[in-house]
């Protein structure tokens, strides 16, 4: 039984291998195999001028739309349709903002070392177009945001230490409060000149803020005229500056992070240029699953890596030593790779990897075929075979998405196979497709290579990234205003 389930994996690995690497050589039509609703959907003209309507099509994707004017999302969650085009801070100008308070919520959650000192001011970075746009337009902007998971007042915790660097960006002094609330607070409101930005103290101070309590909420609104929120990497919690404040101010618009995070996440799944590939890697089955199966629609290739392989392997009757597996997920593992054939994906799993015989940086390893994993070795990345067809597979395609890195890379004998993939997609950037690190440790790796900036996009959200390629709706969004619907 085990070695006629061993001998389906293998001819299930070879036969992905073999259909890429020609494929490569191939038109990228014969890759394609769209589901036939998807032809229908692209052929029609009513859709095509919506962009793709999850609506109509039954799937739990969002869709967007991008005109000069607005943003438009569908999403289809467990709540039913929802629109989702939403009001932007771009459509506000000098008439609508100077001289008002304006509440902006970023997610300033940059990593700190033991001295205070910013070690990644990506996401400060992030949240200036936003500020510069209200300021300039003559507009108090009240800014605010959290800083880790504080339990109550910790110091460790203050927003204190990015002032520095966010005065340096806007190119102007940033007054720094306190507290978030409170009478101290309205007083520096009450002092801050047009132009001016007054930074509020971590938001998490406050229980309340994470339990989204509407009197906080209230407070937290009252000072201020409207609400941007711009905080992308938070638009999947429900917490009172993200979602509460939107009860108290209008308007309440989306801020140009936000609406760019949007644009690359959901639009490029939504409406890719074809082919379009999703690798998908991290530790585990478990943590992918509602990502896989969204992908599953979407996408023409799925290539699958990290920890999360070797159940997929184990699924498949092959040993896997003592990697990592989701027993409880064997499965779905196999009800995956039945739904990628069915929908035409052509899904790759590594053929090859490194493994290890211990989970260490100075472990002892070598490169096994991955049907000849033996006892006690463990799979940490994977091989140059499979690195050479994930890359002739991610020739052919137009988009491509990453999520989750295809190894331990914080090992650096087991960093080989991610940065691999990280310089293709690098290469593949300069040469026009349109590439997509979807937040987390994939970014990690993307800047350990030293290639960040010629990949089209980096989200600055992991977690909310993961939720929006799940298809799940993000309260942060949802609760902004919608858009008045333009012309198209
Ligand atoms: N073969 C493997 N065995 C164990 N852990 C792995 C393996 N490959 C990758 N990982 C781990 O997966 C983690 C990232 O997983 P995950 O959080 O799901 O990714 P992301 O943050 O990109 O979404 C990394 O810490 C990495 O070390
Ligand atoms: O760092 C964040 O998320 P991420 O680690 O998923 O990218 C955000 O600031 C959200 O933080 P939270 O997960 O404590 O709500």
């Amino acid at each position: 039984m085990a070695s006629a389930t061993t001998s389906t994996t293998l001819s299930l690995l070879k036969t992905t291998a073999s259909t890429t690497s020609s494929s490569a050589s191939r038109s990228s039509a014969s890759l394609i195999r769209l589901p036939s609703t998807r032809r229908h959907l692209k052929s029609s003209p009513l859709i095509h001028s919506l962009g793709f309507s999850s609506a109509a099509s039954g799937d739990s994707l969002l869709s967007l739309h991008v005109s000069s004017k607005v943003r438009s999302f569908k999403g289809k969650g467990s709540r039913g349709v929802v629109s989702m085009a939403k009001k932007s801070v771009g459509d506000l100008t000098a008439a609508d903002l100077k001289g008002k308070k304006v509440f902006v919520r970023a997610d300033l959650n940059v990593p700190l070392d033991d001295s205070q000192n910013i070690t990644d001011d990506t996401r400060i970075r992030a949240a200036i177009p936003t500020i510069k746009h209200l300021i300039q337009n003559g507009a108090k902007v009240i800014l605010s945001s959290h800083l880790g998971r504080p339990k109550g007042v910790t110091p460790k915790f203050s927003l204190a230490p990015l002032v520095p660097r966010l005065s340096e960006l806007l190119g102007i002094q940033v007054v720094k409060a306190d507290d978030c609330i409170g009478p101290e607070v309205e007083k520096l409101v009450a002092a801050l000149p047009e132009g001016g930005v007054l930074l509020l103290e971590n938001v998490r101070f406050y229980k309340e803020e994470e339990k989204n309590e509407p009197e906080f909420a209230k407070k937290l609104a009252s000072l201020a005229d409207l609400f941007v929120n711009d905080a992308f990497g938070t638009a999947h919690r429900a917490h009172a500056s993200t979602e509460g404040v939107t009860k108290f101010l209008k308007p309440s618009v989306a801020g140009f992070l936000l609406q760019k995070e949007l644009d690359y996440l959901v639009g490029a799944v939504s409406s890719p240029k074809r082919p379009f590939a999703a690798i998908v890697g991290g530790s585990k089955v478990s943590s992918k699953i509602g990502v896989i199966e969204s992908l599953l629609e979407k996408c023409d290739i799925l290539l699958l890596g990290g920890g999360m392989i070797f159940t997929f392997y184990k699924a498949q009757g092959l040993s896997v030593g003592s990697s990592l597996v989701e027993e409880d997920k064997l499965e779905l593992a196999t009800s995956l790779l039945a739904k990628a054939k069915a929908k035409g994906v052509s899904l790759l799993l590594p053929t090859d990897v490194v493994i290890a015989d211990k989970f260490a940086p100075d472990a002892n390893s070598k490169i096994v075929p991955a049907s000849a994993i033996p006892d006690g070795w463990m799979g940490l990345d994977i091989g140059p075979d499979s690195v050479k067809t994930f890359n002739e597979a991610l020739d052919t395609t137009q988009t491509i998405i990453w999520n989750g890195p295809m190894g331990v890379f914080e090992f650096d004998k087991f960093a080989v196979g991610t940065e691999a993939i990280a310089k293709k997609l690098a290469e593949l950037s300069g040469k026009g497709v349109t590439t997509i690190i979807g937040g987390g440790d994939s970014v990690a790796a993307v800047e350990k290579v030293g290639v960040a900036d010629v990949m089209s996009h980096i989200s600055t959200g992991g977690g909310a990234s993961l939720e929006l390629l799940e298809g799940k709706e993000l309260p942060g969004v949802i609760a902004l205003d919608e858009a008045v619907p333009v012309a198209v």
